[in-house]
C-alpha cells in the first residue's frame, strides 16, 4: 500500500501502462488483459493488473497534469518496484502532416512545468523516453502499419493557454505536438532507474482545429495500446 494507491506489494505487475483518464485504464484491461483484477480504487483513479499474450501487466491511470502523475509515478517506482511504465494518452498535433489519429513516439519531451525549475533551478533537463522501448515502439507501429512520427513534444502545465498561437514557437523547433505528463515521467525514470516511454493518439489538431469526442479518446484509441503493450513487453 502507498498514500494514493490501495493495491498489496507484489500485486502491480513490473510493467505498468498509464493513461491520464481511469476510465481508459478501465477499457484498456477489459479489453486487452485476460483476467484482470482491480488493484486500485483510491480517488476514483481506477488500476487494473492481468496478463497479456501470458506476460503480466498492469495499467493504472494518472489524472491529469504532471502534478498528479508525477504522485502515481513515483510510488509505483518506490512502493510496488515497477521498472517499465509506458504513457498511453492522448495530444494535440502542431503541424500539418500530423493528423488527428495519428500516432506519437515521444523521443524527448519539453515542459512549461516549473516542477522541473524546482529540481534543476536555473539549469534545464532534457527529459528522453528509453532508447530500447522507442526503438520497439516504432518496429511495432510500422509492422502494424499505423502512421507514426518519432521525435519531440510539449509537456504542458495548462490545457487552455492564454495565447492560442502559443504553439507556433514550439512547432517551429520541430516540436510535434502538446500532451501533460511526459516530461515528468521521463525525469521520474531517470531519478530512479527505470524505463518510460510514451505513445500518444493525436485527439485534436491545434491548426485544423479538428477534435473527437471524450468517448473516442476513452475507448477507441486501441492502436496506440497494442503498440504500447507489444514494445514494453516484447510480445509483437
Ligand atoms: O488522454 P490523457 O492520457 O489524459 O492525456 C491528455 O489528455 C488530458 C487533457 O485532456 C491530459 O492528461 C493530456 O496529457
Ligand atoms: O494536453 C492536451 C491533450 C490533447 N490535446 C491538447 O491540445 N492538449
Amino acid at each position: 500500500m502507498s498514500l494514493h494507491l490501495n493495491a498489496e506489494v507484489g500485486q502491480i505487475a513490473p510493467t505498468v501502462l498509464l493513461p491520464g483518464d481511469p476510465l481508459r485504464a478501465r477499457h484498456i484491461a477489459e479489453t486487452f488483459f485476460t483476467d484482470p483484477v482491480q488493484h486500485n480504487d483510491v480517488r476514483g483513479m481506477l488500476g487494473f493488473t492481468g496478463t497479456y499474450k501470458g506476460q503480466p501487466v498492469s495499467v493504472q491511470g494518472t489524472g491529469m497534469g504532471m502534478a498528479s502523475a508525477g504522485i502515481y509515478i513515483h510510488e509505483l517506482i518506490n512502493g510496488y518496484g515497477c521498472q517499465t511504465l509506458v504513457r498511453v494518452g492522448t495530444c494535440g498535433s502542431y503541424h500539418e502532416n500530423v493528423h488527428v489519429r495519428d500516432l506519437i513516439l515521444a523521443q524527448a519531451a519539453c515542459t512549461d512545468s516549473n516542477i522541473n525549475n524546482i529540481r534543476f533551478g536555473a539549469k534545464n533537463y532534457a527529459p528522453i523516453a528509453d532508447f530500447g522501448l522507442l526503438m520497439r515502439a516504432y518496429q511495432v507501429a510500422q509492422a502494424r502499419g499505423l502512421r507514426a512520427h518519432v521525435g519531440n513534444i510539449m509537456s504542458s502545465d495548462t490545457f487552455y493557454q492564454d495565447d492560442p498561437t502559443e504553439y507556433k514557437l514550439w512547432a517551429s523547433f520541430g516540436v510535434l505536438g502538446v500532451e501533460m505528463e511526459a516530461a515528468q515521467l521521463y525525469t521520474l525514470a531517470a531519478k530512479f532507474g527505470v524505463r518510460a516511454l510514451t505513445v500518444l493518439t493525436v485527439s485534436d489538431h491545434l491548426i485544423t482545429r479538428e477534435e473527437t469526442t471524450a468517448e473516442e479518446r476513452q475507448l477507441t484509441f486501441n492502436g496506440m495500446i497494442e503498440v504500447a503493450l507489444d514494445a514494453a513487453l516484447g510480445t509483437a
